[in-house]
């Protein structure tokens, strides 16, 4: 039901989104995965209708989001990555704001807004500012239902979300999804990748690789990933960069408090990795890799060329 082709865009001299293409369709969950800057608002934005598209195709149910632009906000539901309610208003009076803009009446969205709005209920009068960061995401998916919309562009809902809220938003999500609700969710958090039914890896407005997650976590299975775990934190980032310095033949990065190690070429780095740890204390294990290293390795790869 959403096809996006060959989609450009610039901002002055900088290309921010770079022959991006990509489909969703109705039960499904579609990822935007990528850092700061990778281009995911322009994309959602663009698509949302509220951006003027450069270069490409973006059509929704058929529609043109040049030409049918009208039509296609009455089917879209945009959750923007900053949050956008009043903070003012109540929660009550922030959802009929939106009911009224879409011209619908409580009754006539109950049954699409209620699984979150029950939530919310005890609430209602309260300033939304004054919500949780969760609270605060749930009345803007709300607002963004009103109009029982059958796609959903959500850009970045989870940030600044803890991680219990982040897993209720999700289940949520889910809930939609199984009614037929597609959905374009961008997110920086790897993690999140997991729960989505097919990703895009973004970087720099290029897609670095794209599929199912499970399909992308087995691909790079004839390299090895290693992780280094045990090195004090003073001398960490120091450590990373003597590795990649010393050995060209392989990249490192930080994940939490380790280190990470994939080789560009096929063969293994146990011999060199024991080596680098001759002079310092820590332990070395080889990893079943997850969306990060997946990433890490499609930039090292792309970088490489
Ligand atoms: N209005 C603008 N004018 C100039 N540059 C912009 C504008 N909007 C975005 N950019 C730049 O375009 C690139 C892509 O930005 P975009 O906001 O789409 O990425 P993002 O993946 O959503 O990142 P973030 O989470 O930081 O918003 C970035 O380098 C950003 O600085």
């Amino acid at each position: 039901m959403l096809r996006v082709k060959d989609f450009k865009r610039h901002y002055g001299d900088l290309l921010a989104v770079d022959r991006f293409s990509m489909e969703a369709n109705s039960h499904e969950i579609v990822g935007l995965i990528g850092p700061d800057g990778a281009g995911k608002t322009t994309i959602l934005r663009s698509i949302a209708t509220l951006q003027n598209m450069e270069d490409g195709e973006v059509t929704i149910d058929g529609l043109d989001v040049r030409t049918d632009f009208l039509k296609i906000r009455k089917r879209l539901g945009y959750m923007p990555g900053q949050f956008s309610l009043y903070p003012d208003l109540s929660v009550w009076e922030n959802l009929s704001f939106f009911m009224d803009i879409h011209g619908v009446r409580y009754e006539q969205c109950k049954d699409a807004i209620d699984p979150i709005f029950s939530q919310l209920a005890p609430f209602k009068s309260r300033k939304s500012g004054q919500l949780s960061g969760g609270m605060k995401q749930k009345l803007a998916l709300c607002c963004a239902l009103v109009n029982q919309p059958s796609l959903l562009l959500l850009d970045e809902p989870t940030t600044g979300v803890d991680p219990v809220s982040r897993r209720e938003f999700w289940n949520i999500l889910k809930d939609y999804r199984s009614q037929g609700t597609s959905m374009v969710v961008s997110t920086p958090y790897m993690d999140e990748a997991m729960m989505c039914d097919q990703i895009l890896l973004i970087h720099e407005g290029k897609v670095l690789e794209s599929g199912s997650p499970k399909a992308l976590i087995e691909k790079p299975r004839n390299r090895s990933f290693y992780q280094i775990e045990g090195i004090p934190s003073s001398e960490i980032y120091r450590f990373k960069q003597n590795i990649m310095r010393r050995h060209p033949e392989v990249f490192a990065y930080l994940s939490g408090k380790a280190i990470r190690v994939i080789a560009k070429k096929e063969h293994s780095l146990m011999n060199i990795l024991q080596e680098t740890l001759s002079r310092v204390s820590g332990i070395i294990r080889e990893v079943t890799p997850d969306i990060e290293d997946v990433f890490m390795f499609h930039l090292t790869n792309r970088n490489d060329v």
